[in-house]
């Protein structure tokens, strides 16, 4: 096994509510490697947003620790930088702006071209370098979704963390985004954790699928490692039997291990399935 990036040890969490304290995470362990794309996936409410704040340090366990790249998350800070579903661009800024926002954060010293090729070469990563002075209001959704990747990848993070960043999307648009994603893992490999609520979506893109086992005190139940060799190709994986084996996996640990009443969502063709 590759050397740990990003280390959870023990994690658990426990939120202080008004009928007294909710255990909604237990002994979580993961060691994730550098470069590595892990997928969360579980039934809605098992915990895979508190597992991404307490790795964004926007929430402190209350037991475990989190150590990435040899020192201890204790707050938010710009080497994990995090993708939301509902892309938070500043609607007043341009496309350029946005992302040069960013840059500023972690380049304070540098000249202002050096800022600018950052600003451009991100914004060209994900194709959106055709719209550099167009308002968030001006672009469509998964336009908008790209900027929010181009700006959270401009930060250089450790960690990028993704929120169900297709959440909002429809099926074309969240297909070209998935392989957008992949497209950029294979230039910068980034050491990516992501949420997703989508099987197919999962399996297409991660190294590793993490399923979390249902609240209270929700775990990780299974890993599953997804070794289909890179670069993937949606096409061609519809005819791998072997992508339809590790994709049976985790709905048999959603639906048949973790059964709650569910929603599952399939296509025409079965090609995709959503959990909620
Ligand atoms: N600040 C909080 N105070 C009290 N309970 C909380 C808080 N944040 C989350 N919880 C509870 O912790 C559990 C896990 O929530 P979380 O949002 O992490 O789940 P999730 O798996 O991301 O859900 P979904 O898939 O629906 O987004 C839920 O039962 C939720 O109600």
């Amino acid at each position: 096994m590759s050397k740990t990036y990003l280390d959870l040890s023990a994690v658990g969490m426990r939120f202080k509510t008004d009928k007294g304290f909710f255990e909604a995470l237990v002994d979580v362990n993961l060691k994730i490697a550098k470069g590595e794309f892990i997928s969360l996936i579980g039934h809605s409410g098992c915990g895979k947003s508190t597992v991404l704040n307490l790795v964004a340090g926007l929430t402190e366990a209350t037991s475990g620790g989190i150590i990435l790249d040899g020192r201890e998350v204790d707050g938010p800070g710009p080497e994990r930088s995090v993708v939301f579903q509902n892309h938070a661009l500043l609607p007043w800024l341009t496309v350029y702006q946005n992302v040069e926002l960013a840059v500023r954060q972690v380049m304070k010293e540098a000249s202002k071209k050096d800022v600018d090729e950052k600003v451009r070469y991100y914004l060209s990563l994900v194709q959106m370098d055709h719209a550099l002075d167009k308002k968030p209001h001006e672009i469509s959704g998964g336009m908008k979704q790209r900027v929010g990747i181009a700006r959270a990848l401009s930060l250089s993070p450790k960690v990028l963390l993704m929120d169900e960043p297709f959440g909002a999307l429809d099926a074309l648009t969240r297909a070209h985004l998935q392989d957008s994603v992949m497209e950029i893992q294979a230039e910068l490999n980034n050491t990516v954790i992501m949420i997703t609520h989508d099987v197919d979506e999962a399996v297409l893109l991660s190294d590793r699928i993490v399923m979390m086992t249902n609240g209270p005190a929700a775990t990780i139940g299974e890993i599953l490692h997804i070794d289909l060799p890179r670069p993937r190709d949606r096409v061609e994986l519809a005819d791998n039997p072997h992508y339809h084996h590790l994709r049976q996996q985790v709905l048999s640990f959603l639906y048949e291990k973790q059964s709650k009443v569910t929603r599952l969502k399939s296509s025409k063709h079965n090609q995709s399935s959503a959990v909620a």
